[in-house]
């Protein structure tokens, strides 16, 4: 039988002009897994899925592949120890490290993941220079802080997440206290990923209604003390490690954002360099979110009282921070 040749059409198309982004997600953990599965879900690029562990991430990414024909998803998964297979990587998820028990507070975890992250980046950067890099691990601000400062990459290429979970849980929490959709909740909240975030009321509305016309004073200062401790709430129910759905889903719509060139403004822990007031130290602002990374800051105006809580949450992530410089120093 005689061979078709090419219709004019397939002749044109090119299969190489088509890039498909490339993801790698470092510690094959709770989190790690998790948000391999929301990027394969949401079709955002092939992933890389690396863990110290050998067997863990192969294991789970082939589970993850063979979800795919009933899913839906049409890119791949790798799951490897080596890092020569995440080179060229447009977006780096840092997620390797320890998470925290019961009674521990995240900045417990500095000796231990500061010094999981140092070798972690010390061994991805080489194969990706060109890559954004997202940090999960905690104590989160300054954990991204110490990636900045051994990468040498420009500020807006590295970045934390913790503000877009810390403003999902304050939504949940104002949502099911006035039994409204969470998608009607806007809020943001800044400040470091610990006891002293910042959720800020005089930007959170409900379908366009300030909160303060819809719950008392007493009721949304109980919604704030959860959600700075929403963390832990979880830690102290599970025993034996933290969260993981929803700080994949914020991680993951953090990705999405860089990829897509969405431009989104989401709270992220970026580099400030007299922003708010601030200098020198990663802390969770307002970002526009796109291909050249957490960029540009927006700087919100904020009441008296905002303020000043959000310079007590920078004080506490420097303290932190000048404990690991002296640590972590080359
Ligand atoms: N920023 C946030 O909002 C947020 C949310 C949840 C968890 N966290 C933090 O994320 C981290 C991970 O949490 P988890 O629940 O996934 O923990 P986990 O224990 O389930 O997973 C951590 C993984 O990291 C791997 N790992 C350890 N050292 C490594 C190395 N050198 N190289 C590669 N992989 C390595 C481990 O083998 C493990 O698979 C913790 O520090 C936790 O506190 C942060
Ligand atoms: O609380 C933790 O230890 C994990 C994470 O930072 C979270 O907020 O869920």
């Amino acid at each position: 039988m005689a061979v078709a040749s090419p219709s004019p059409q397939t002749a044109v198309l090119n299969p190489t002009a088509i890039t498909i982004p490339k993801i790698t997600i470092i510690g094959a953990g709770n989190v790690g897994a998790s948000l391999a599965r929301s990027l394969l879900s949401q079709n955002l690029g092939n992933v890389v899925l690396l863990d110290i562990v050998s067997g863990r991430p192969q294991g789970l990414a082939l589970d993850m592949a063979e979800a795919c024909p009933l899913e839906g998803c049409t890119h791949h998964i790798l799951g490897t120890n080596d890092y020569q297979d995440t080179a060229g990587s447009q977006v780096i998820v840092i997620t390797a490290g320890l998470p925290r028990k019961p009674g521990m507070s995240r900045d417990d975890l500095l000796k231990v993941n500061g010094r999981i992250i140092l070798d972690v980046v010390a061994k991805a950067l080489p194969h990706s220079p060109d890559a954004h890099f997202i940090l999960v691990t905690n104590p989160l601000d300054v954990m991204t802080y110490l990636t900045w400062q051994t990468s040498g990459l420009l500020p807006s290429r590295v970045m934390g997440q913790a503000g877009v979970l810390d403003s999902a849980r304050f939504r949940t929490f104002i949502a099911h206290e006035l039994g409204v959709p969470p998608q009607d909740v806007s809020t943001m909240v800044l400040g470091g990923h610990g006891d002293l975030m910042v959720p800020l009321i005089s930007h959170t509305t409900v379908s366009s209604i300030p909160l303060t016309e819809l719950l008392s004073a007493a009721k949304i200062q109980e919604l704030v003390e959860r959600t700075r401790h929403g963390g832990a709430e979880i830690v102290n129910h599970l025993k034996t490690g933290g969260a993981y759905y929803a700080p994949a889903a914020a991680t993951a719509t953090m990705v999405a954002a860089i990829l897509q060139n969405q431009s989104a403004i989401l709270p992220v822990s970026a580099y400030l360099d007299g922003q708010y007031g601030l200098q020198d130290i990663y802390l969770g602002v307002p970002c526009h979110l796109d291909r050249n990374g957490a960029a540009s800051i927006v700087e919100l105006s904020l009441t008296a009282n905002e303020q000043a809580a959000l310079e007590t949450s920078a004080q506490s992530v420097r303290q932190t921070l000048e404990k690991a410089l002296p640590l972590f120093e080359a």
